[in-house]
């Protein structure tokens, strides 16, 4: 295989930013010099001066092609992993989902058939458990066997992927005897659904309504139940899209008492707000999401909680559908409107702006969107860092270049932008997967059927 030679640029990783050559061989990264100081042979060669040359993006939230509300998530394995490559992400973990009444093995080789020859770039699965039962539970090990070591447990959407607290306590100990990480979706579902009820029969069907009913309390209030039930399975866990300040509070004081809880936000929860989900007409449709968008003020304390890692991991929950025929589906209706956001292509600049705006560092981005979310699932040290021996799954990153997210320009196969119009400075300019050129300069050059199945380890984390 080629040799590529990266030269001149600033070498971020979690742990330290360094000038340096980064030698790429055999899809590895061979080796790392200080700038002009090795006479390197290459077939090829990048010159990365004034850029960034940062990890490959690992994106440990991703939902290609679920079904949701009667409709399916808009991007295949095909598009969405080429978007993901296009924003400088070459590691996906998608949600494989068992159907109720099915079987965890039913629901995975679905997911591997969807994958299997049409991704860009590698990807991993967790896996969505939606019905525990005594058959299910006796599953799990075999999955953590195939390198699928993490399961997903509902405490909301009652008579879809819900579990009662029994189930989940079921779930969450059998897990941990296999090394697995529990991941919970925390929102009392059940209350929630009254909430619905009542607001649907006082006429209020608006998308906005959508976040009045997920109350923040109820997210908190899941997220303590999940804690403690984590604590009574002697189980990790892993608490997905947090968006409420007092869910945070309560993983920071989990934290505190030294418990292996962990926690991600999303982009959307960073930098969007209820303000967009009351947009006029039906446009808050667009913003529909669980758990929901919050009013501004709760944005200052997930980035605190960033910086302060009480929250370790940024993923996007991409689950894409369009504004025209899925989202329009809960028109008069906010229930009805299918959950999920775009999001897989833009996360490595969103946080980049974050590192404009100074909220947060450069290895802290680094952290964040690439190094942690290996290290949580088992993908390190192949993935997420810059080191002899690694993956070579690199991005040059032109720190200066200014670009406004908008669905004309965007490659995810969804009409609309959740960032119509926002300018953010920094961009993607050259990706490599394990040493292909994906992408350069403008030019895709990444195939389906590049990216391959990454059985993971259990968390390094711990
Ligand atoms: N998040 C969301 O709204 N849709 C995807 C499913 C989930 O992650 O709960
Ligand atoms: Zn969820
Ligand atoms: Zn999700």
């Amino acid at each position: 295989m080629a040799r590529t030679l990266i030269t001149g640029g600033l070498v971020i990783t979690a742990a330290e930013e360094v000038p340096a050559d980064v030698l790429v061989e055999d899809g590895r990264i061979a080796a790392l010099a200080l700038p002009g100081s090795r006479h390197w042979n290459a077939d090829r060669v990048f010159d990365a001066s004034g850029k960034y040359v940062v990890p490959g993006g690992v994106d440990a939230h991703t939902h290609m092609e679920m079904p949701f509300g009667g409709t399916r998530a808009s991007d295949t394995f095909t598009t969405g992993t080429r978007a993901a490559a296009w924003g400088g992400t070459t590691t996906i973990v998608d949600f494989a989902v068992q159907s109720r009444g099915s079987s965890l093995r039913a629901g995975l080789d679905d997911w591997h058939a969807k994958a299997d020859g049409n991704c860009a770039i590698d990807y991993a699965f967790h896996m969505i458990v939606s019905d525990v039962n005594e058959a299910v539970l006796r599953e799990m090990p075999g999955l953590v066997g195939e390198g699928v070591t993490s399961f997903k447990l509902f405490m909301a959407y009652p008579g879809v992927f819900y579990s009662d607290d029994g189930q989940i306590l079921r779930a969450m100990q059998q897990a941990a005897g296999t090394g697995a990480l529990t991941m919970v979706h925390a929102e009392n579902g059940p209350a929630i659904d009254v909430l619905v009820e009542q607001a649907l029969a006082r006429g209020e069907t608006d998308p906005r309504y959508h976040g009045e009913v997920r109350r923040a309390l109820l997210e908190a209030e899941a997220t303590h139940r999940a804690i403690q039930l984590a604590r009574v399975a002697g189980a990790p866990l892993y608490v997905v899209h947090v968006s409420a300040r007092e869910a945070l509070a309560e993983l920071a004081a989990a934290r505190d008492l030294g418990l292996p809880v962990f926690g991600e936000t999303c982009p959307q929860y960073l930098f969007l707000s209820t303000d967009n989900l009351a947009e006029p007409g039906f446009e808050g449709a667009k913003y529909v999401c669980s758990t929901p968008l919050r009013p501004r003020d709760h944005q200052d304390a997930l980035w605190r909680g960033l910086r302060t890692d009480d929250l370790q991991v940024v993923s996007t929950d991409h689950c894409p559908f369009c504004f025209e025929g899925q989202k329009e589906l809960g028109r008069g209706d906010f229930s009805k409107i299918p959950n999920g956001l775009p999001g897989v292509e833009h996360r490595m600049d969103l946080l980049h702006q974050a590192v404009v705006e100074g909220r947060i560092s450069r290895r802290r981005w680094i952290e964040l969107a690439c190094a942690a979310p290996a290290r949580m699932f088992g993908l390190h040290p192949r993935k997420g860092t810059i080191a002899p021996g690694a993956d070579a799954d690199l991005v040059i990153y032109d720190p200066h270049a200014v670009q406004t997210l908008s669905a004309a320009t965007h490659h995810m196969n969804v009409d609309y932008s959740a960032y119509e119009g926002r300018t953010v400075t920094g961009r993607v300019e050259t990706v490599l997967s394990r040493g292909e050129v994906v992408l350069d300069r403008g030019d895709y050059l990444g195939r389906p059927g590049h990216g391959t199945f990454l059985p993971r380890s259990t968390c390094q984390y711990l």
